[in-house]
């Protein structure tokens, strides 16, 4: 009898899954984030949540799915896809409901505010995921492409869905404490104020750890209107987190290429620039920049060139040296179709670059969308290399091989 229940309910789940997978998330800009919450409609939010949720989760869910199977076996994986199927479920609650009163209303707050708890923790654990995986089998190159490319999209996911919730719980749960933001969006965002915050921030870390830290200068370009304070409307916490990763990166880089006995470091130079497209934040620091070579796996999850953390230190899951720091800001930046990159002197230092829209018409949500094209990466095995290199190649690739043999004909 039981058995016969659990069988119908994963059939069901299925089945919604599958429906609701069909339907492609509607990326919203954040002019739209922003009319919408001035309207501040509470019945028109819950009509467009209790469908675009599902959508958003069933997209992401379906792709969770298509993961090797030794992935999905790992607990931490299986754990975090339990915290969706159960989130996914419990929206799901509110799908037919015809009279929506008050109570409704206020329990579907209550169902988001606790989705959004029970998902906390999903990026350390998913990572620790990756963890138990690598540790446990051998993970070759081509499933070490298959997670990176569903870690973007699943973590690009979640900070989707991570706004729609906020922002909901924010303009409707009595959440709202300062007036000035609607929801989590800032219409008149300082981009200095958020610069300098992080910064001091990322400063007591750096002081923390090292004993001393490089200083900060900072200095803005208004090209539109010249001598007035760059502002954008923007998630001030999107952007904080952007930078704050940036800062501790290069006074880490800063303190370590000069040594922590040194007396003064170089500074850390910031340009905040306003063009006409962008808002372009450049941050340079002298920490000896990073080789060629290192460059291309910066934005790899857990390229780190910190101590790892040991799993069995403890039972909760710490982020700090996964190297989790780059990719994460990246999506963050690219959520709202702006862009973060780094360009490097080795010897010297390094510059990173985050792009943001500097129009909110302009700057829409990046969503993943589960498809034949995102399923086929999942199956696909990894182009071949066209080209190639002395020392560039492995030993066992057929063109390296055919190379070892010309190059043996000729020497005979
Ligand atoms: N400004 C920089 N100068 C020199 N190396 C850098 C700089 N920024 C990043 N790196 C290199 O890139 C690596 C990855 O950076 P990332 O921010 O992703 O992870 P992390 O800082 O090592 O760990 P965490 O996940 O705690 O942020 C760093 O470990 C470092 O080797």
């Amino acid at each position: 009898m039981r058995l016969t229940a659990l069988t119908a309910n994963v059939r069901n789940l299925s089945r919604m899954l599958d429906h609701y997978s069909h339907f492609n998330p509607s990326p919203l800009s954040v002019k739209q984030f922003i009319d919408f919450g001035r309207s501040a409609n509470e019945v028109r939010s819950f009509e467009f949540l209790r469908k675009e949720l599902p959508v958003r989760l069933a997209n992401i869910m379906q792709e969770i799915n298509l993961l090797p199977q030794n992935l999905l076996r790992m607990p931490s994986v299986h754990l975090v896809h339990n915290w969706y199927v159960k989130s996914f479920k419990e929206i799901l609650e509110f799908e037919d409901i015809k009279s929506i009163d008050k109570k409704k209303l206020l329990e579907f707050c209550e169902t988001l505010i606790k989705i959004r708890n029970r998902h906390a923790d999903v990026v350390p654990t998913m990572a620790k995921g990756v963890i138990e995986l690598r540790e446990s089998h051998q993970v070759d190159q081509t499933i070490e492409h298959r997670i990176h490319y569903f870690l973007d999209r699943f973590y690009m996911s979640r900070i989707g869905i991570r706004m729609l919730i906020n922002q909901h719980t924010l303009l409707f749960g009595g959440q709202m404490n300062n007036t000035r933001h609607i929801g989590c969006i800032d219409p008149n965002c300082d981009v200095q104020s958020v610069v300098r915050d992080a910064y001091e921030n990322a400063k007591f870390l750096c002081d923390q750890y090292y004993l001393a830290s490089p200083d900060l200068e900072v200095t803005e370009h208004n090209n539109l209107e010249p001598g007035i304070p760059i502002q954008i409307v923007y998630v001030p916490s999107h952007l904080y987190h952007t930078l704050f990763e940036l800062f501790k990166n290069a006074m880490r880089a800063v303190v370590e290429h000069h040594g922590a006995a040194a007396r003064d470091y170089p500074s850390i130079q910031v340009l905040v620039i306003r063009g006409r497209e962008d808002v372009t934040i450049k941050i340079s620091d002298r920490g000896g920049g990073v080789t060629r070579s290192d460059m291309k796996n910066l934005f790899h999850y857990m390229y780190s060139t910190a101590p790892k953390p040991s799993l069995s230190d403890t039972d909760s899951a710490p982020l700090a040296g996964y190297g989790y720091g780059l990719p994460l800001s990246r999506l963050y930046a690219r959520y709202l179709l702006g862009d973060l990159t780094l360009t490097s002197c080795e010897g010297y230092g390094t510059d990173a670059y985050v792009f943001l829209k500097a129009i909110s018409e302009e700057a829409n949500e990046m969503l993943p969308v589960f498809n034949h094209s995102s399923t086929r990466q999942y199956s696909s095995p990894l182009p071949s290399r066209d080209w190639v290199s002395f020392g560039g190649g492995s030993s066992s690739s057929p063109a390296r091989v055919r190379h070892l043999s010309t190059q043996a004909q000729l020497i005979k």
